[in-house]
Order: C-alpha cells, then structure tokens, then sequence
C-alpha cells in the first residue's frame, strides 16, 4: 500500500488587497475633470474544498505552503484592479482542520464543502469612489489590506465504510488481502499493523471500501497500544466487523470473552458527532451496526472453538460468519452481508445529506476579528507604560481603516481622523479622562499606530513599525509642543485649501494640473 499520510501541517496565504488609485480626469477641452482613480482588487482567499476523488493529503505533505493571488491596483479612468483568484485546495472528506494548538477549527464531513481558511484583503478605494459632494476631489486613495497568512493542522480520519476491529493477530489484514487488493503485511506477532490500510471491496457489483485498523487491546480507549490512535480511525466508519480469532492459544481467550473486551472498549470511546438521517449525531462505535465474522476455522481447534460459541454470539442478535482468511472459507457470504450493511448506511447517509437544505456550503472557520481578538465596532482601555497612560483601540473598522491609511498623505490621515471620530473614538477619549499629549495606540503593537492625543488631530500619527522619513523621536531636538502641532496642523489644512481652490480655478479656466498622485 502506498504510504500513509495522515497529518500535514499547511501554510496559508491569502491574497492582498490592490491599492487604490489617485487620479484626475485629463480630457481635452473638458474642464471639469473630477477623480477617476479606481478601486484595487480584493485579495483571493485560500479555501478548503471536501473533495470525494481525494484521498491523501500527500499533496500538502510535500508542498505544504500555498498561496493566493493579489489583487491588482486601481488604475486611472475608473479602471478598477482585477480581484485576485481564489486558491482552492482539494483535501479527503473527512478531514479534520485543527489551529497549531491542536483545537479542532472544523470537520469536512460533506462532500463538495468549502472552507475559507485565510481571508484575501480588502482592495483599497479609489480617489473616485472617496469623493463626496464635502470632498469633491480627494488627492488620496486607501491602500489594500494585507491577506491573511495563517498555519493549520489538517488531520485526515480514515474514512472507511466498514472497519475490521479485534485483537492483535485476529487475521484482520489477511482478511482485507483476501476481500481486496490490499496487500498489508501480516505476521504473527502483535501490532503488526501500525497504520490502518485501506482496501476497496467488490461484492455483487456493490464498491465500498474497507478499513483494516491495527489490533485493539483491552484499555485501548484509554490510550493502551496505541488504542487511541487506532480508535480515532474507526471512528469515521458507519459499520463494523468484529474478526475473533478462533485459533488463539491463549487459554484466558475465546471469541466471547475478546468479543465482550473489545465492545467494552468501543463502547468507552468518545466519539466526535457523525452524520446520520437526524442529522449529527454521537453515536457510540459498538452501537453502529456490526457483523461478527469468526476466523481460522481453517484449523480444527479453530473450527471447534466456533462451534462453541457461534450460538452464544447468535443468541445475542449478532449475525455470525465462520471463515478462514486463509483457506477463503466463508468469505463470500461474508462480502455480500457487509455489502448489505453498506448499502443501508448510504442510503441512510443520502437521506441525511438531503434533509441539510444548506449544504453544502461556504462557510469561513472563524470570522478574522474574532480570531484576532477585537470588537466589531471599538474597545477602549487604559494601560500604564512607563508611568505615562497609554490608551489602546482595538476593534475591526479603526484597525482596518489604519491599516488603510498612507501615512505619507495628510488628506489620507485627515480622512483617518474624520472616520475615527464618526465612529465615537474622539468622545470615548474624552470620557475615559484622556488628555492633550497622552499616547493613544490602535491596534496590537506589532502592526498599531501610536498618536499623541490631540482633539481632533491625528496629523502627527507615526507608524510603529517602520517609521516613515525622519522620526520625531530619533531626533535631538525638543518633540514640539500642542500649540506648534496645533499651527502645523492649521498650516497645512490652509495648505490644502489652498491647492484646492487652485484646483479649482484651473478646473474653470479649463487648465488641469494633476496633483500629489504619490499613492500607490
Ligand atoms: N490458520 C490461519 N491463520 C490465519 C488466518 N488468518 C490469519 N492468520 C494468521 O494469523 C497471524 C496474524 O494475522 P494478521 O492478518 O497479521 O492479523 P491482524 O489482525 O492484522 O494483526 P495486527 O495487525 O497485529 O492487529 C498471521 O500469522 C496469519 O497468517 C486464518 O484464517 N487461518
Ligand atoms: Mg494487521
């Protein structure tokens, strides 16, 4: 068999977002050219999509960072950036998605499902799309947003119609090699099998496949020999076979007293919900429908002890099969019964994916801001650094709108500050006991921006990280004082003004001059 991978750690990427534009209508002889910068493309995202044609994840074992295409940046004459493409990974049905701590994010049990693991960004917009009638000609666009990169576990439970269960050595593998094309190894000494092997079955023109699970022993579902590990593979099927071995020479053995352990067990297992007619369902492993198929009847001792104890089992409402892998006794009955029970099962399984209206469906694991830890709207709390108060912002639209922001662009951060204040962060200052001059961070500190507080001015906003052009606190010279950044700020809001009303008057005269189109 090939080899068996059934854990795969994967790297995902997601798209940025495009950059908007920062451009003004040139037309001959048209005068009143407005803002057509265009509108960057969103980043494509990276999805999960539960494909029945797949089964490994061997693919991701040996590519495992992906990545999706950018969004392309906005362009002049209301050209807007192409969204980038979705990146689509095919992974089994059946396939676990787990965070790298471990916690189970989502379960693939549908097939055709589809999982948005990483988030493109937003594509910024462009100056076109920021006018209003108050800001007729913005001379800046958004910047897109950053895609999500985020690393997963994915973890694939084998996903059989019928598992084989018993104890080391029962013949379960050479059951599978004698019922399919299998070929597991088989010996005579416990655990043999370490990885469950998967073979496919044909009986009557009926397919399923069958999973041979390594030996289980008595305290598996506490985790002896491995039994958790075995267990979770048994978990993902709808029927059982139970293969008692008839010709063990232990004499503390026999089919009734393994058959009894081994229930026990299945019975001790936590399962995890599985889709059924009534939708998902805890149902216990030993309450799944089960055959009993007693092996080594080949070897007279075998064949004597099935005698013994057949009538028990029966007695017990267990259909029961005599047969020998080796000699191939049997095991035709024994293939048309399980193919009876998988019959029923899908039929079962088709009525309970029918009754799901919605599925299969998108569905995004966990929305980016909760999983990052902010509000929606905004949180505002106080902290000591230093002994000076610092105020911190989190909350999905000021940190999204930050992340926006070209710091290098007044008018951009005059907008930041205009939006800031809609949204209440200005009052919740003022009500938290902010003051002039005190510190005020929006965002984690690795991708925040830091302002000195003043009413209704962030022009003196600083990137955190890579501080752009001289920073003021690299500087030998004194920070300027809340009357000099007040001035600075009234200088270049009267500068503004009066590149506008320049505009303006070139706009009439028929005269387009392009300005300050440093954006991306
Ligand atoms: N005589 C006889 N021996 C058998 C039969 N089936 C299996 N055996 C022998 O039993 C031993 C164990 O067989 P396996 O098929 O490896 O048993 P297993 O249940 O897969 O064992 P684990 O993988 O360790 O759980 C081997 O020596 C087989 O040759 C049978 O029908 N008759
Ligand atoms: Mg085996």
């Amino acid at each position: 068999m090939s080899q068996f991978i059934d854990r795969v750690t994967v790297h995902a990427t997601a798209g940025n977002g495009g950059h908007g534009e920062t451009s003004v209508r040139r037309e001959k002889f048209k005068p009143l050219g407005g803002p057509d910068g265009g509108n960057g493309g969103h980043g494509g995202n990276i999805i999960l999509v539960a494909d029945p044609d797949v089964t490994t994840l061997l693919d991701y074992h040996h590519q495992p960072h992906r990545k999706a295409t950018n969004g392309e940046p906005g362009r002049g004459d209301l050209q807007h950036g192409k969204n980038g493409e979705n990146l689509y990974m095919p992974v089994p049905v059946g396939t676990v998605i787990k965070d790298t701590d471990g916690n189970i994010l989502h379960d693939m049990v549908t097939a055709g499902e589809e999982v948005i693991i990483a988030e493109g960004g937003t594509g910024g917009a462009g100056n076109a799309a920021l006018a209003s009638p108050k800001r007729k000609a913005p001379g800046f666009a958004l910047l897109g947003i950053p895609g999500e990169e985020r690393s997963f576990v994915l973890e694939l439970k084998t996903v059989a119609d019928i598992a084989l269960v018993g104890f080391p050595s029962a013949g379960k593998s050479s059951l599978i090699a004698a019922i399919s094309a299998a070929r597991p190894k088989i010996a005579d000494y416990p655990f043999t099998t370490l990885v469950p092997n998967l073979g496919v079955v044909d009986a009557g023109g009926i397919r399923f496949t069958v999973a041979d699970v390594p030996g289980l022993i008595p305290g598996a579902s506490e985790g002896k020999g491995l039994g958790l590990e075995f267990l979770r593979h048994v978990e993902r099927t709808h029927a059982l076979v139970h293969v008692l071995d008839a010709g063990t020479l232990e004499s503390d053995r026999d089919p009734i007293s393994d058959y009894d352990a081994l229930e026990k067990e299945l019975s001790a297992y936590a399962v995890e919900p599985i889709l059924t007619e009534a939708g998902e369902q805890l149902i216990a492993l030993n309450e799944r429908p089960q055959l009993v198929a007693i092996n080594k009847t080949d070897l007279p001792d075998g064949q004597a002890m099935a005698d013994m104890t057949r009538a028990e089992l029966e007695s017990r409402g267990l259909r029961v099969f005599e047969i020998s892998a080796v000699s191939r006794k049997g095991l035709d009955e024994l293939k048309y019964a399980m193919a009876q029970l998988v019959t029923e099962a899908r039929e079962q399984l088709a009525e309970a994916v029918a009754a799901q209206e919605d599925l299969p469906q998108t569905i995004t694991i966990e929305p980016a801001r909760r999983r990052r830890g902010r509000p929606k709207e905004f949180s505002l709390t106080e902290e000591e650094r230093s002994l000076k108060p610092l105020f911190r912002i989190r909350g999905d639209k000021p940190e999204r709108w930050v992340a926006q922001t070209n710091f290098d662009n007044d008018e951009a951060v005059g907008y930041l500050a205009d939006r800031l204040e809609r949204l209440g962060i200005e009052k919740a200052l003022f009500e938290a006991g902010a003051r002039p001059g005190d510190a005020v961070v929006i965002g984690d500190d690795e991708s925040g921006v830091v302002f000195d507080w003043e009413p209704t001015m962030t022009t003196g906003a600083e990137h955190l990280t890579g501080p752009r052009g001289a920073d003021p606190r690299l500087e030998g010279r004194q920070r300027p004082t809340r009357e000099e950044k007040r001035q600075d700020y009234a200088d270049r809001k009267a500068a503004r003004a009066a590149t506008r009303a320049e505009m303006e008057q070139e706009r009439r005269s028929g005269l387009w001059t392009d300005y300050d189109s440093d954006n991306e």
